[in-house]
């Protein structure tokens, strides 16, 4: 199938979109509001993220963070200084003792599989198993072969929605070469290739990955200007020729320790004067939404060891590694894109 990566669909899918990634949204709901109970304790106890995890015994606070941003970007709780409250909607219709409270209407839905797997991701903060995969989870899953094939192939779909409308997004007339790290199939790595015709890149991602994206990347007719190249983002070194960088929906997939090295490791190796683009689903600063992100949010949660992030988050996190001046746009689908600078 002939793919032009210059141009964006005649209609928006965004329809299509937000029933896949907010799948799982309403199995955390169940999983609160039945297993837990836990709008009717919070009514009783405004409490902030920690207390939050001693009460119901969550070892980790990342999976309870997206909790709390679901149920803020749906209006059940609000945040005052870090403290969390139920709102009159949550409480009328989530706490035992309101006459409308929906419990009842939940509960038949308890051990649907989502559901319980929630428990044990909040308890444990360990993602749970990927799809209906009894493999393991997605980390784990992506190093075998097949799996990647399935998976890769997942990604590259969108990135043929979401990646001309990033680079439609982008300036890039003052860059050379990129890295697009954990460039999957290549998808984003050719889209801005082909909306900058001055533009080389590099797609750098794990072995079993690599002759994916070599095979997408020649099928689309790039392998001139793209190159694919395997290795190990935490271990191996990135390419040092290159002024640009690129994040596309990776450090998504990882807690803050991971992200904090990634972007270090970022740094390390960007030529001075360039660019980081960051291309992901982003949380807004102040952690109330945009509501189909903290869905999907809900689902990196559940089967990987990351989230979606504040745009405030990441701003902290690039100007620990050393990154400054951020640009943040919307794109397509309930995506954005953020750059940063490096001296
Ligand atoms: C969610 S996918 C995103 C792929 C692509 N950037 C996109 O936006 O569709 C995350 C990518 O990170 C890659 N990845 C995970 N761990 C990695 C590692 N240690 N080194 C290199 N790539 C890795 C995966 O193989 C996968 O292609």
């Amino acid at each position: 199938m002939e793919v032009d990566l210059t141009r964006l669909p005649d209609t928006d899918p965004i329809r299509a979109y937000r029933y896949r990634d907010g799948i799982y949204a309403g199995d955390l709901v169940t999983a609160a509001l039945v297993h837990l109970d836990f709008f009717t304790w919070l009514a009783e106890h405004p409490s902030d993220l920690p207390a939050i995890c001693r009460q119901f015994g969550f070892a980790a606070t990342r999976p309870a963070d997206v909790m709390m941003t679901l149920f803020a970007a749906n209006g059940f709780v609000r945040s005052e200084d870090g403290m969390f409250h139920v709102t009159e909607s949550g409480r009328e219709a989530l706490t035992a003792g309101s006459p409308w409270s929906l419990a009842p209407y939940y509960a038949s839905l308890k051990d649907r599989p989502v559901t319980m797997d929630y428990l044990k991701v909040l308890a444990t903060g360990k993602p749970a198993k990927w799809g209906s995969y009894d493999a393991g989870d997605w980390h784990k899953l992506m190093e075998d072969d097949a799996f990647a094939r399935l998976f890769t192939t997942a990604m590259d779909c969108r990135g043929v929605l979401l990646g001309p409308a990033m680079a439609q997004k982008l300036d890039l007339s003052r860059f050379t070469r990129l890295v697009d790290i954990g460039g999957g199939s290549g998808i984003y790595a050719c889209s801005l290739v082909a909306n900058a015709s001055h533009l080389s890149a590099v797609v750098f991602d794990q072995a079993s990955v690599e002759r994916i994206a070599r095979r997408r990347v020649a099928e689309l007719g790039y392998a001139d200007r793209v190159e694919v190249v395997a290795g190990d983002m935490f271990r191996d070194p990135l390419p040092d020729d290159c002024d640009l960088h690129l994040f596309s929906n990776v450090l998504h997939d990882w807690d803050e320790p991971e992200v904090r090295e990634l972007l270090a490791v970022s740094y390390r190796a960007l030529k001075p004067g360039g660019m980081l683009i960051l291309h992901d689903a982003f949380i807004n600063a102040d952690k109330t939404g945009p509501l189909p992100v903290a869905e999907y949010s809900a689902m990196l949660m559940h089967s990987t060891q990351g989230k979606c992030y504040s745009v405030g988050e990441y701003e902290a996190l690039l100007t620990e590694a050393g990154f400054h001046t951020f640009t943040c746009q919307d794109t397509a689908a309930d995506r954005g894109v953020m750059t940063a600078l490096k001296s």
